[in-house]
């Protein structure tokens, strides 16, 4: 039960989650510099809000995205995808920041930008084959905090929450994409802006 989970305040982490499966890095940016960023990426990202098959009927996706890639990712997945705009200034320097701590180099950037509390992921897992097994994906957060759920694909019971900060970052790694699933959840408390980006290697 979510609401039975006791949450460490100075890390907004419930206790007990596995290790190996999560690295949260709180204030990876500074409150000002990520005031920044997220309102210059809000104003310049060409944001969609995709339209998703659900059974006969077209949904409208909860939020809005878009993506960014290297030249040559561009060339490989736009045969599957919509094109992906290429890296910017800010994005690198984004990029740069949190690919030592995560010890990978990234080609890619989904960004998803949750304009309120009735914006939302729903429980996925990011086990695309283009991502590889194991993937570490590092998912930087700006804005309103809002909790990051995890559940164990096999047991629904095993279920932890990590609270998200302005500024932070979150590194996805081991068998996270393989076992579990994650999702933000619609909230019916007023909620602010957030802007999430995810790096990852797509190969
Ligand atoms: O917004 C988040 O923190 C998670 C986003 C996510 O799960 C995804 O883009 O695959
Ligand atoms: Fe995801």
């Amino acid at each position: 039960m979510m609401e039975q989970l006791a949450f460490f305040p100075e890390q907004g982490k419930s206790s007990g989650i596995p290790d190996g499966l999560m690295e949260y890095v709180p204030r990876l940016v500074g409150q000002a510099d990520g005031q920044q960023l997220m309102a210059h990426l809000l104003a310049t990202v060409p944001w969609k809000q995709k339209i998703v098959q659900m059974y006969d009927k077209q949904v409208l996706t909860p939020r809005l995205s878009a993506w960014y890639a290297d030249a040559e990712t561009y060339d490989y997945t736009n045969l599957r995808r919509s094109a992906p705009s290429l890296w910017t200034p800010e994005l690198l320097r984004l990029k740069a920041l949190v690919e030592p701590i995560a010890g990978v180099c990234f080609n890619s950037v989904l960004l998803n930008y949750y304009r309120d509390g009735n914006d939302s992921v729903a429980w996925h897992s990011d086990n695309e084959r283009a991502l590889g097994t194991h993937p570490t994906i590092a998912s930087v957060s700006f804005g309103q905090v809002r909790a990051f759920d995890i559940r164990n694909k096999v047991d629904h019971r095993q279920k932890y929450s990590v609270k998200l900060e302005h500024g932070s970052l979150l590194i996805m790694k081991g068998s996270l994409q393989q076992d579990w699933e994650h999702r933000i959840a619609k909230s019916t408390r007023p909620m602010g802006p957030r802007l999430n980006l995810t790096f990852r290697v797509v190969i």
